[in-house]
């Protein structure tokens, strides 16, 4: 539902959150034969670039994410090239946001009950606690697979991911339609966004130490957020620039890159380090960093990026959120949607991570906080 509204919101004149009566949609703005063979064309594009079996110790990608984003981006131009009317996507938003939302939850169900012909040890500990719903919602299972498949990595970034990219070009392509050329602000939208995706898809190998991946079970919420959350939530600044154009000065814009690329530098050289100090700590850009034991023969950074805070990577991403927000300009809350949920859902998860940290890493935890004591923001929290 709020994928929904949110998606209407941005669409309407008004485009206020608070706005009463809200702006609902009609049933035939619903549905669109087109949006389910598109999703589900969408998912088999992905397929090709299959994902093997993945334990922890040995990963087979075949091809990379990457090159599946490169080869989307080719054929996406190929289709542009043709005469595809891709800005059409923008009125496709809610009939393709229903049928992933509807993918989402069948798909859930079939991962629900699969996960009853699981072996214990495949289990996820948070998902099983014997209530139906809260299973379902969380998932039972860790990394289901079918043969050598991994249904949960594959979902984590591929076609939500570059769905989120193409759902933005679709609205920059509507935004040319309808005023001859694509605005400032949403070049920026699209550019910024499109970094933060290919270096994602980039880095691929880097989310199978994500809690996601690692403790998380695989249900309707990762599902839901995946194929559904990210795609149409992530893209709302794109959409709302379609309906809402906004003035934006050269210095204005300059700023605003400034601070998409001071976030973007925090939060892949904090990201890389801490990946690079967890592959090999004798590598030359980790090895002089200072750090502290832990009893489980594990080290921790103590200087460094996860010297500053101890989330320097959350910092990075925050700054970049609101580098997309900004483009929209201060006249609406909406755009600053995905800035806030996303405060919320790092806050929420650092202290998640803290409590899972202080249970493996016991006092030495305790020293490593008494070293680094802000989470993320230095001097602030
Ligand atoms: N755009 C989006 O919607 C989202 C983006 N993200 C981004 O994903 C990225 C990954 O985030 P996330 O999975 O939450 O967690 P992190 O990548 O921050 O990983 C946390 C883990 O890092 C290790 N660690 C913590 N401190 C140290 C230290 N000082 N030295 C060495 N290792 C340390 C611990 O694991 P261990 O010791 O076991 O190695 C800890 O559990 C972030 O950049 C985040 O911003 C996350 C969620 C949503
Ligand atoms: C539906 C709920 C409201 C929230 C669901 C949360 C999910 C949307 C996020 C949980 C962790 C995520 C990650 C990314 C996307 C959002 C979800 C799925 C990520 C793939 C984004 C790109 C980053 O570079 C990353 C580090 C690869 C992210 C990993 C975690």
């Amino acid at each position: 539902m709020t994928v929904l509204f949110l998606i209407c919101v941005s669409q309407s004149p008004e485009a206020s959150v608070l706005q009463w009566p809200p702006p609902l949609p009609t049933t035939a703005r619903l549905w669109d034969l087109l949006a389910p063979v598109l999703v589900l064309g969408w998912i088999a594009v992905h397929l090709i670039s299959p994902v093997r079996a993945i334990t922890f110790t040995s990963v087979c990608f075949s091809p990379s994410g990457f090159h599946g984003l490169c080869i989307s981006g080719v054929l996406l131009m190929m289709l542009l090239g043709l005469g595809a009317p891709l800005g059409y996507l923008f009125e496709l938003l809610l009939p393709l946001a229903v049928c992933a939302i509807a993918l989402s939850f069948l798909f859930s169900v079939y991962l629900y009950m699969r996960s009853f012909w699981a072996p214990p040890d495949a289990l996820a500990l948070g998902g099983n606690t014997g209530s139906p719903l809260y299973d379902f919602f969380i998932g039972r299972e860790l990394n289901p697979r079918i043969g050598n498949f991994d249904l949960k990595y594959f979902c984590e970034l591929r076609p939500g991911l570059s769905g989120w990219v193409v759902i933005n070009l679709g609205m920059l392509m509507r935004e040319v339609e309808i005023r001859g050329s694509p605005s400032l602000s949403m070049i920026l939208v699209n550019s910024f966004q499109l970094l933060y995706v290919a270096d994602a898809l980039w880095n691929e190998e880097a989310i199978l130490t994500t809690m996601d991946i690692v403790h998380d079970g695989f249900g309707f919420m990762l599902v839901f957020g995946d194929l559904a959350w990210v795609p149409f939530t992530y893209s709302l600044q794109a959409a709302f620039l379609v309906m809402h154009p906004q003035a934006l000065s050269v210095l204005g814009a300059a700023i605003i890159v400034a601070l998409n690329g001071i976030g973007y530098y925090i939060f892949r050289k904090s990201n890389s380090q801490k990946n690079q100090f967890r592959q090999d700590p004798t590598h030359s850009s980790v090895a002089r960093l200072e750090t502290i034991g832990t009893a489980t023969g594990k080290r921790l950074l103590v200087s460094g990026w996860w010297g500053l805070v101890r989330h320097p990577n959350y910092l990075g991403d925050l700054l970049m959120a609101l580098a997309w927000s900004l483009p929209c300009g201060f006249s609406h809350l909406l755009p600053y949607f995905y800035v806030i949920y996303f405060t919320v859902l790092l806050i929420h998860r650092e202290a998640r991570d803290e409590r899972q940290c202080r249970a493996k890493y016991g006092l030495a935890w305790d020293t490593y906080c008494q070293h680094v004591p802000y989470r993320i923001f230095p001097y602030i929290y």
